[in-house]
């Protein structure tokens, strides 16, 4: 590893003078901003190009079809590995369940939905029966040397099953997975140039926990640390910030669209005002504050001048009421109006 006063030179990338158009008139340098820094030293993800693809044919045959609104909904915690080689990552706290139920909410509610997810965190649908939370095996019974569902559970699951097959059949959700915060940005870029075309009838919904710092390629280690190589025992490691990408989601890479992103925190003291000064400093249209403690039976709806709680009660949650099923329709409101005040 380089000694870190030093500077780092990225061969690979071009130099900034030639990243200039020279076949139009002549433009002052590009003036490269951290947001600009990160993507000239950092690579995309190899499969990008066929997820691009993938999105842009979402995209086009809602628009030229079936003209329903689109929600990306972002979904999960991003990692930040600590060599390439990866067998060490930071990750943050996210199973996935805001994302996934939200947007079977945004689906009831005739949204087509692309959902930028972290690789193996909970699904739309399948979260009902999931890994962690129900095994779909306590849902099945033995019968005559056969495996079938158990009747107790059939009218619930057969209601799930309908949502489930009639998204598919519509083909209103598309599933797109991330794991690190590099792929994660690099996704999130992509389609919202590609939702750049559906303009105020789209809404981004960004529920997943990315990463605040992150190490920079120029200071990864290419394979897995060794023991012997810290100092007396100590891993030292040395994080930079991530960009501020949500400026440049609402500044550059979207078009129209509505914007909406979450505030976690874990202190009420510090949950409006922190949710206050992100829509100041990124001028979108709406912060959803959330406490890590209390995210499944309250949250707060910040936009310019307003503060809306949504709660469950104690008997709802104890019904199986979820928050969600509130969330998302008064988000509808907020684009709603949104489009009427752009039009
Ligand atoms: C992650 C949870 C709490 C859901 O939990 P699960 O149901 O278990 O999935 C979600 O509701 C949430 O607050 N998501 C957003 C969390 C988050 O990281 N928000 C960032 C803002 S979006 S990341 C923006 C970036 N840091 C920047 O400033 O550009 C923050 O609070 O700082």
């Amino acid at each position: 590893m380089t000694p870190p006063h030093q500077k780092h030179f990225h061969t690979s990338n071009p130099e900034e003078a030639t990243a200039i158009n020279r076949s139009l008139p002549e433009f002052a340098a590009a003036q490269t901003t951290d947001e600009d820094e990160y993507f000239a030293n950092h690579q995309p993800p190899t499969y990008l190009p066929e997820i691009e693809e993938e999105v842009r044919g979402f995209v086009a045959f809602h628009q030229q079809t079936t003209g329903k609104r689109l929600a990306l909904v972002t979904s999960g915690g991003t990692t930040v590995p600590l060599e390439n080689n990866t067998v060490r990552f930071i990750d943050n706290f996210s199973a996935g369940t805001r994302g996934a139920t939200s947007a079977e909410y945004f689906l009831e509610n005739g949204y087509a939905v692309i959902f930028l997810h972290r690789e193996f965190s909970l699904l739309p649908y399948s979260r009902h029966f999931s890994h962690s939370t129900n095994c779909f095996l306590d849902y099945m019974t033995e019968r005559d040397n056969k495996i079938e569902i158990d009747p107790k559970y059939s009218a619930e699951m057969l209601k799930v099953y309908r949502k489930y097959n009639e998204a598919q059949d519509s083909n209103s959700l598309l599933l797109i997975p991330y794991t690190t915060v590099n792929q994660y940005l690099y996704t999130l870029k992509t389609i919202s140039e590609a939702l750049k075309i559906y303009q105020n009838k789209a809404v981004f919904y960004l529920a997943a926990a990315v990463s605040d710092f992150f190490i920079p390629q120029s200071r990864m280690p290419q394979h897995k640390i060794q023991s012997s190589a810290t100092t007396d025992g100590e891993l030292v490691i040395r994080l930079a910030a991530v960009p501020k990408f949500l400026s440049r989601l609402v500044d550059n890479w979207s078009l129209g669209a509505m914007i909406i992103s979450f505030k976690l925190e874990t202190d009420n003291n510090l949950l409006i005002k922190k949710a206050k000064s992100a829509l100041e400093r990124y001028h979108h249209q709406l912060v959803i504050g959330n406490l890590l403690q209390t995210r499944k039976k309250e949250v707060v709806f910040v936009s310019p001048g307003r503060e809306e709680w949504i709660r469950l009660s104690d008997e709802e949650i104890a019904n199986g009421k979820e928050i969600e099923s509130e969330m998302i329709p008064a988000v509808i409101k907020h684009h709603d109006d949104w489009i009427q005040a752009s039009k």
